[in-house]
């Protein structure tokens, strides 16, 4: 079955044509002389193909298709779903802002068997192996995330399309803040083959560090993440490019995977855990915390709580210490097709961690040659030719850009199995956690920590600052581009800091307009590419605007004169760095993934590519550093208007 007739519905009726499938598209062509219409659809665009009646009206959601939807129906129809996208060259401030707009097709085949076997083929290249490994996906929904709309956000968007695209899933609502953690700790996880919340941030953080302090955790970490966002910030969404919750349901039934870092924080008085999105203390904590009160207002509670700290900012009194990674090393391109070859699908092969050289083929393939085809719909189409489409889709895109990971898996691994049998660990430290600790370099060192023993390449900043973010990702909002240079999965953390001195006016349009860009080591917003850092508040903290002594200011383990840089040869042996610190005062918050905690000394520290996440089939672990320098170096801003597809009716909104 290479190609058949096959007709295709419009709004000027049926139009006779021929189809094609092939695993980087679908492509029928109006077979009427001197005809011009021709329908290419690429793989990543289309998420569903069903059996079906003859449709002669759009639908109007998701929703509505599925509830058209019976499964074992015969019949010469069948209808493909896609989801759009928009343009690749479009820059930070254009993206997230156009909702995805999804869209369906109906076909006439000749008989039933040949419109059954068209869907199982469509079925092939929007899932390879979808037969041997069906999807059966965990979903755990906190019903009390954002603005409790979370049910509603499920019934709308994933219910139907997991319908529709043929993916089995059980659904457990969160009962207590401890359910998610608690349940990935001690569910039988063999069953399933995506993690999927339906949340803000904090409760995947749950999943994840669940599932990292499983004894079996090894067995379980390849097994990718995924989350439907239905919190307030939902940053871990956005720079996956699903913020918009249909893009998130789409891309889950599709699976496609990457792997990605997580941060290892270590802290001295309490359990450590894992982070995949921010550790922040000071201004970003205090805005993410302190507007819990305006929930009500949905995501504004950032943007509007924001500008209120700003006015008030507050400096805190501290050191941070870290780590950095040297530029030269970051530069280079050489590896990004091995890097982008592990954005695969689920379905490609059996196993998730296999090397696939044929999907870096295929990378190469459909972002040279076949860009249109295989990155969306196409409709190089005449007068003649119209469609009425349903309404659901427009999604980012790609860019190719250079990075040089300075880990690869193997090192992870090296890691992990590396561990020392017998050894004493704390009993609630998460497994994956006790397994690592000994290689954490930040972990050598003793906290408080004595600037004379801290080893070489170490950089010392005294306080105060006014804020301190660590992030391994460049959205903390839909919004808030908190570092353009950031991807989850560089093996570094981007380190952000602002002294206690900085200025209110300058820091302005970075909170307001970060999408802009290349904020970067100006005005006072100092960054840095990092392998680990040490974070030594001191519990004091004030209005920025009140002059302290300097003395004060100096944190009580800096005997010296003030310290920015400070190389030494020595490193510390001390086992006993885990122990509770005393910290003099008490004052401030810190912030793990949107989740409060209490000021302590911690330890941040990259561990490359230990879980594996779900993305959009577009996604491209590096685009940021590209786009970032597109933004800065051109100014370019391009708009949705030369996006192949303008067909769209109507667009669902859902809250
Ligand atoms: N059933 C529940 N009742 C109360 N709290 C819950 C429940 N389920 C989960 N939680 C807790 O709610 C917290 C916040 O969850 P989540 O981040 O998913 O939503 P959110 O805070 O509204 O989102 P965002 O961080 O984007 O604002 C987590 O600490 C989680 O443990």
């Amino acid at each position: 079955m290479d190609s058949e007739y096959v007709k295709l519905y419009t709004a000027s009726g049926w139009l006779n044509g021929i189809m094609k499938v092939t695993p980087e598209s679908i492509c029928w062509r109006d077979c009427t002389v001197n005809s011009p219409n021709i329908l290419e659809i690429g793989s990543k665009s289309i998420f569903a193909a069903i059996l079906s009646k003859e449709q002669k009206n759009a639908f109007k959601s998701v929703k509505e298709a599925a509830a058209h939807y019976e499964p074992n129906m015969k019949s010469i129809y069948f209808t493909i779903f896609t989801v759009s996208k928009v343009d690749s060259n479009l820059d930070f401030s254009a993206r997230n802002k156009k909702r995805p707009s999804c869209d369906s097709w109906t076909f006439q085949a000749s008989s039933e068997h040949e419109a059954n076997a068209f869907v199982q083929k469509i079925h092939e290249i929007i899932r390879p192996n979808y037969k041997s490994k069906p999807h059966n996906i965990l979903v755990l929904l906190n019903p009390n995330s954002g603005k409790k709309k979370s049910n509603d956000v499920f019934n709308t968007f994933c219910k139907p399309i997991f319908k529709l695209s043929d993916v089995n899933y059980s659904l457990y609502e969160t009962t207590s803040p401890e359910f998610a953690k608690k349940f990935m700790e001690t569910e039988d996880l063999s069953k399933y083959t995506t993690f999927v919340s339906v949340s803000g941030d904090g409760l995947l953080n749950q999943m994840i560090n669940g599932l990292l302090s499983r004894k079996d955790w090894e067995k379980y970490r390849k097994i990718p993440f995924g989350v439907v966002p239905s919190g307030t910030g939902n940053g871990l969404a956005w720079t996956f490019g699903y913020g918009w919750p249909e893009l998130a349901s789409i891309s889950i039934a599709k699976g496609m995977i990457a792997p990605m870092d997580m941060m290892a924080i270590t802290r001295a008085n309490s359990d450590p855990l894992f982070c995949f999105l921010s550790v922040t203390w000071g201004y970003v904590a205090d805005t993410d915390i302190e507007s819990e009160k305006l929930r009500m207002l949905g995501s504004l509670r950032l943007e509007a709580y924001g500008i209120l700290r700003l006015l008030r900012l507050r400096k805190y009194e501290g050191r941070i210490h870290y780590l950095p990674v040297e530029e030269q090393s970051l530069d280079k391109p050489k590896i990004a097709n091995n890097e982008v070859s592990e954005h695969k699908t689920l379905y490609a092969t059996e196993n998730a961690n296999a090397s696939t050289n044929s999907l870096i083929d295929q990378y190469v393939k459909t972002q040279g040659q076949h860009d249109a085809l295989s990155h969306g719909l196409t409709l190089p189409l005449g007068g003649q030719f119209t469609h009425k489409p349903s309404p659901l889709g427009m999604v980012r895109s790609p860019t190719d850009s250079a990075y040089n990971s300075l880990t690869n898996d193997s090192d992870i691994n090296n890691t992990i199995n590396g561990k020392k049998e017998n050894e004493p660990v704390p009993t609630s430290a998460p497994a994956a956690y006790n397994a690592i600790k000994d290689y954490l370099v930040a972990n050598q060192i003793k906290i408080p920590v004595e600037i004379s023993k801290l080893p070489k390449d170490w950089v010392t900043v005294e306080g105060p600052f006014t804020s301190v973010t660590a992030v391994k990702v460049p959205w903390l909002t839909k919004t808030f581009l908190v570092s353009d240079k950031a991807s989850i999965v560089d093996g570094c953390i981007d380190l952000i800091w602002c002294g206690g001195n900085v200025s209110q006016l300058k820091l302005l349009p970075y909170i307001t307009d970060s999408v802009k860009g290349g904020f970067m080591n100006k005005n006072g917003i100092n960054y840095s590419k990092v392998k680990a850092i040490i974070l030594e508040p001191t519990g004091h903290r004030s209005l920025s605007k009140k002059k302290s002594e300097k003395k004060k200011n100096k944190h009580p383990s800096t005997n010296s004169t003030s310290t920015t840089s400070i190389s030494n040869s020595k490193l510390s042996n001390s086992s006993s760095n885990l122990e509770p610190v005393k910290i003099p005062g008490n004052k401030g918050i810190l912030s793990f993934d949107g989740e409060v905690a209490p000021i302590d000394y911690l330890k941040i520290e990259c561990i490359p590519k230990l879980i594996n996440v779900i993305t959009n089939p577009w996604f491209h672990p590096f685009e940021n550093e590209t786009k970032s320098k597109k933004a800065i170096v051109s100014g370019h801003k391009s708009g949705y208007n030369n996006s192949p597809i303008s067909r769209s009716a109507s667009v669902v909104s859902f809250y």
